[in-house]
């Protein structure tokens, strides 16, 4: 309900909103409930804060869930921006999804239990990238050091230029995590970034 007030005040503002939604497991009870909400789905574009590096039809294709779980009944009237097309070049996928990306008015992002968040991984070479504040990139290319296939994702300083963000975690573990993240900034717990940066606040939903 909140996601969609806030994209219905984006769509009576500027006439259309941006959706980013998180892909794994946790998120499809929330992208099911969104679905059914009635607001104007033709003016809204969905999109990814991160994307697998993968064809569009593997099973671990983030569009695939989005499709399967949000994209119907009254949602599938938004438009749907993927950031990878066919899953064999990472850094051609990046410039073919930063060159139709739009910052969205909300992103919606999930939690590992490892403390990443979009594909904000730690160890990850370019965490750094990934993390500064500064970074003019929307999107990046991160190879994750402990999890399946390359990613496309937006970078922290994107998140922070986005309208209105969103944390959606479920689990006494997770919670554990997020507890840790607040208590100090580390990069061995990329979400703290975001838990602590002060130019936008995280809105987060914590369930057991
Ligand atoms: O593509 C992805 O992997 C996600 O966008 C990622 O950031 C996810 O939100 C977390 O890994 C939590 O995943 P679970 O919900 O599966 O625990």
């Amino acid at each position: 309900q909140a996601v969609a007030a806030d994209l219905a005040s984006a769509i009576a503002a500027r006439g259309q909103a941006v959706l980013a939604v998180s892909g794994g497991r946790s998120p499809v009870p929330f992208l099911q409930a969104l679905a059914a909400q009635d607001i104007a789905w033709q003016q809204v574009s969905v999109t990814l804060v991160d994307e697998r590096v993968v064809a569009p039809d593997h099973a671990d294709s983030n569009a695939g869930l989005v499709r399967e779980h949000l994209l119907r009944g009254k949602a599938a009237a938004a438009s749907f921006l993927p950031l990878v097309q066919t899953g064999s070049d990472a850094q051609a996928e990046l410039a073919a999804a930063t060159a139709q990306w739009r910052t969205p008015d909300v992103a919606v992002l999930g939690m590992g239990e490892d403390g990443h968040t979009a594909s904000l991984f730690p160890n990850a070479s370019n965490l750094a990238e990934g993390l500064a504040a500064a970074n003019p990139a929307a999107l990046l290319v991160v190879v994750p050091p402990a999890a399946p296939h390359t990613r496309i994702s937006m970078t922290l300083a994107e998140l922070q230029r986005s309208g209105k963000l969103y944390l959606a975690i479920a689990g006494e573990a997770k919670r554990r995590v997020l507890d840790a993240a607040e208590a100090a900034v580390s990069d061995t717990l990329p979400i703290s970034h975001l838990l602590t940066a002060t130019a936008r606040p995280l809105d987060v939903y914590w369930s057991v």
